[in-house]
């Protein structure tokens, strides 16, 4: 039972829209496919050209070339695509669904010189492979299930019209590529979708590595991580929008006293029972990230003013719902926090600057005895 279980989380898993640091991963991923299939389409024009010195036919030198120069052409387009700034949803589904129909399409050309070349030759097949795998960089497990089924669909197809098409057994028998067979057709298959599972499982592994990095064990929160990978790509869509985001640096005031007086056990639910009040404060649009021991920070889609606004009710929220620290007769404790904003465009556009803006508001917010928050210098 368990293990029907857990086979239908990882498919769930698989075939669900990743979050956004994997889809920040997945274009980097794509990206690095992208100059991948350049350089691999740039080896893709030698081939007719050791065909030609082997002495192939001059049809099928003729054909791998013009496949070679349509494949290279439309490398550079998905290159240029895989660079711009603004991700598009639909690239990795594109490039991946590129990557084995051009494979099918080499193999129908192969079609026209010689049917068996069609299904039985190996390298070109071996592109399907290429592009099933390719597509594991991509972190996006829906992007593999749908190149292994392209691919797999493609494939059934063209044996279905090589076998329609055939009139005599010996146009399947070729001196080249061997005599096709369907039992070495099904084994075909039978590799794409293998390979098609293995690098699923390969995507899933990546999912949970990048999750477990990006994640505070304690609370569950995204971690520093997530700020450095996610906060840059959020500040151009600010900037690119005329939009504002604002970063609070939110420190826990005296918590090492809890720890002290309650112990440690106390202080990590303090520290839970915290996340709660935050979390159950936070707007949908909003992130809320553990940086750290008791420090925190909340990236807010608004500018300077709202932003304070939105802190300041989320301190006096927590300030209300007071911590038990259920020992003995201890009364339960009143926790306060101290926060620094800063926001973009207003003190900066990169995270670095944004980072250390808030810092010198939230130290000035410490030294002006605690328990607020400043957005402002002076
Ligand atoms: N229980 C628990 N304590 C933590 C955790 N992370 C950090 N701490 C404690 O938090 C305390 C932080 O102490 P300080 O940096 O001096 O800060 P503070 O006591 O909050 O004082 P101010 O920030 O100056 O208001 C230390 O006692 C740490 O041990 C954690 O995950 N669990």
């Amino acid at each position: 039972m368990d293990s029907i279980r857990s086979a239908r989380e990882i498919v769930t898993r698989l075939l669900a829209r990743p979050d956004e640091i994997l889809l920040e991963v997945g274009a980097g991923g794509e990206l690095l496919v992208a100059r991948m299939r350049v350089i691999i389409a740039a080896l893709l024009l030698l081939l007719p050209l050791v065909n030609a010195l082997g002495g192939g036919r001059v049809q099928e030198t003729l054909i791998g070339l013009a496949g070679a120069v349509f494949v290279n052409a439309f490398a550079q387009v998905w290159l240029q695509l895989a660079r711009r700034r603004r991700r598009y949803r639909w690239l990795s589904f594109a490039t991946a669904a590129f990557d084995v129909s051009a494979t099918t399409l080499l193999l129908g050309i192969l079609a026209t010189t010689h049917l068996a070349a069609a299904l039985n030759s190996m390298i070109v097949w071996c592109c399907y492979l290429l592009a099933i795998l390719l597509t594991a960089l991509r972190s996006d497990g829906r992007t593999t299930v749908f190149a292994g089924l392209l691919a797999l669909l493609q494939y059934a197809t063209l044996n279905a019209v090589v076998f329609a098409s055939v009139t005599s057994p010996e146009q399947l028998i070729s001196s080249d590529y061997g005599a096709v067979t369907a039992s070495g057709q099904a084994q075909r298959m039978v590799l794409l979708a293998i390979v098609t599972v293995i690098t699923a499982a390969v995507v899933y592994r990546t999912q949970r590595l990048v999750e477990l990095s990006g994640t505070d064990g304690l609370t569950r929160l995204p971690n520093r991580s997530w700020l450095m990978h996610r906060m840059p790509r959020l500040l151009e869509v600010a900037e690119e929008d005329g939009g504002s985001l604002s970063l609070a640096l939110i420190d826990l005031d005296h918590f090492r006293r809890i720890n002290d007086e309650a112990g440690h056990h106390a202080g990590d639910r303090a520290i839970r029972h915290v996340v709660d009040v935050l979390r159950s404060m936070a707007e949908p649009g909003e992130w809320l990230l553990r940086l750290g021991s008791e420090e925190f920070a909340l990236v807010m889609p608004q500018p300077v003013g709202t932003s304070w606004e939105r802190v300041d009710s989320i301190r006096r929220m927590l300030a209300q719902h007071p911590f038990d620290p259920e020992r003995g007769n201890m009364e339960p404790l009143r926790i306060t926090f101290s926060a620094g904003i800063a926001s973009c465009p207003n003190d900066g556009n990169d995270l670095s600057r944004l980072l250390s803006r808030a810092d010198q508001r939230l130290k000035m917010a410490k030294r002006e005895g605690r328990n607020r928050v400043i957005a402002r210098d002076g």
